[in-house]
């Protein structure tokens, strides 16, 4: 018996509905939604697909087969780095995925980043003099300290001597392997075509390239060289391993390395991406900028960076930043498969949260600051975190047994990261008279500004009055 599907568009033969999705299927798959519904059925090439577009039929689906939600489709190019797929990203639903989470969860919150953020702002600090003639691309900075951070969790204090430079630049090569078009993925019977059009030899060279780095890596720890104040991950992976309750999930180096990868899949091009929509909206928006900075530099005071005991005394901060998640969710890749074949696909549904906008007061013609009716920040803050994962009108970290594991360590990294960028300098755009700050996406693993944020930076200084 033929399964009955969700309405959908007009669908041509191979390709399906392929040609609608286009360039930028999280604006494309919105608009068909608009159209045929919240819960709409697509043919991508060879794979069905469900689009749930409202919170209410996500909450609904999740209900009733959170289960069949818990799969990951196996992309081509994600198979082979992640060592066939031992990582937690994409590992097929079921023990090892399990047992790897809960290390991911535990260990990642002990995890330290202090010492990269003070050399972000030392670096900001460099270049600041020279940054009003050639503003500074702060878009690449960013990524260079979340790699940073994560280097540091996933390796230890001595990330750099494992290769840190070469490590950044894999990395970036990595990211555009994975976010690029993999015609294998829509169609598998065609994935032989990838010895022809040069994927899977730049696969190849990154997973070569990351596999000697681990390999250095976990060399270096087992010889005792890499001694953590505060332990990382390879180091705990490396004690799991002798642990024979553990052994089935720990006990290849290639299930160490796969979940090495996993931290850098997921983990640093996500934080970056939130950090920068943040000071997107906080450049387009000024008196949330100027809000924003105040509470930072009342709470931090004369100190010169503000650290991570702080960060309580910012719900302002906090607020922003989740309006800027529901505004960008950085993460695409939550795509995922049940038993028969079918992925879903998060979209932003356009009603919603109060947006930034409407703090500001655009909504009333006024250019006041306004907390929406009559709650503070914080208390709005407070509901949505309460609501998170439960209610789906807001997921940017996802929903259900995939949720992202990370959470607390990025949303640590990306306050602080944010926080001391507010605090340490104030920001301007160079714009032509009338221009806006473009808030132009591009489509990837994870969705960044089209365009790096350049920006001028202006070192301030505590006791000078920025109002
Ligand atoms: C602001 C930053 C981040 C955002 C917005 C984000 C968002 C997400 C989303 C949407 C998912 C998919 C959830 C689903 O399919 O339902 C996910 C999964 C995941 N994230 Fe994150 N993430 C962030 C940072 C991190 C960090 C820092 C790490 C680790 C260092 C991390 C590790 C993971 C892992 C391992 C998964 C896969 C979980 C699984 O399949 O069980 N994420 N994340």
């Amino acid at each position: 018996k033929r399964p009955r599907l969700p309405p959908g568009p007009w669908r041509l033969p191979v390709v399906g509905n392929l040609h609608q999705v286009g360039a930028n299927p999280h604006l494309t798959l919105r608009a068909l939604a608009e159209r045929h519904g919240p819960l709409m059925f697509l043919q991508l090439g060879s794979i069905p697909t469900v689009v749930i577009s409202s919170a209410h039929v996500a909450q609904e689906a999740f209900r009733a087969h959170d289960l069949a939600f818990a799969g990951r489709p196996a992309l081509y190019s994600v198979e082979r780095i992640s060592y066939g797929l031992r990582d937690v990203s994409f590992a097929p639903y079921g023990e090892y995925w399990r047992q790897a989470r809960k290390v991911f969860m535990v260990e990642l919150l002990s995890a330290k980043r202090g010492a990269e953020v003070a050399s972000l702002v030392a670096s900001i600090r460099r270049l600041a003099p020279s940054s009003s003639s050639s503003p500074i691309d702060l878009s690449r900075m960013v990524v260079s300290v979340t790699n940073a951070v994560t280097c540091r969790a996933a390796f230890g204090d001595r990330y750099e001597a494992a290769g840190g430079g070469r490590l950044h630049r894999v990395l970036e090569e990595m990211q555009s392997v994975l976010g690029g078009f993999c015609a294998g993925d829509i169609f598998p019977w065609l994935r032989w075509i990838h010895a022809l059009d040069g994927l899977r030899a730049r696969v190849e060279r990154v997973f070569g390239e990351l596999d000697d780095i681990y390999s250095q890596v976990i060399e270096e720890h087992l010889r005792g060289d890499c001694t953590s104040e505060h332990g990382d991950l390879v180091q705990v992976l490396l004690r799991l391993r002798e642990d024979p309750t553990q052994r089935n999930t720990f006990g290849s180096m290639d299930q160490i390395k796969g979940l090495l990868t996993d931290i850098f899949t997921a983990g640093t091009e996500t934080s970056a991406a939130t950090i920068i929509w943040t000071m997107t909206e906080l450049l387009r928006n000024p008196r949330v900028m100027a809000r924003a900075q105040k509470e930072v530099r009342d709470a931090a005071g004369k100190k010169g960076a503000v650290e991570e005991t702080d960060l309580h005394d910012l719900p302002f901060l906090k607020w922003v930043i989740n309006e800027s998640l529901r505004l960008h969710p950085g993460s695409a890749s939550a795509a995922s498969r049940d038993h028969r074949g079918l992925h879903r696909r998060r979209l932003r549904d356009p009603r919603g949260y109060e947006s930034l906008r409407q703090c500001q007061g655009h909504r009333h013609g006024s250019r006041q600051l306004e907390q929406p009716a009559g709650v503070s920040a914080g208390e709005v803050l407070e509901r949505r975190r309460r609501q998170m994962g439960r209610v789906l009108e807001f997921v940017p970290f996802g929903v259900g047994r995939r949720s992202c594991p990370g959470i607390n360590f990025a949303l640590a990294v990306v306050e602080l990261v944010l926080a001391n960028l507010l605090h340490c300098f104030d920001w301007e755009a160079r714009l032509g008279k009338g221009e806006e700050l473009d808030v132009e996406e591009a489509f990837g693993m994870v969705v960044h500004r089209k365009r790096p944020l350049c920006l001028v930076a202006k070192p301030y200084e505590y006791g000078k009055a920025i109002f």
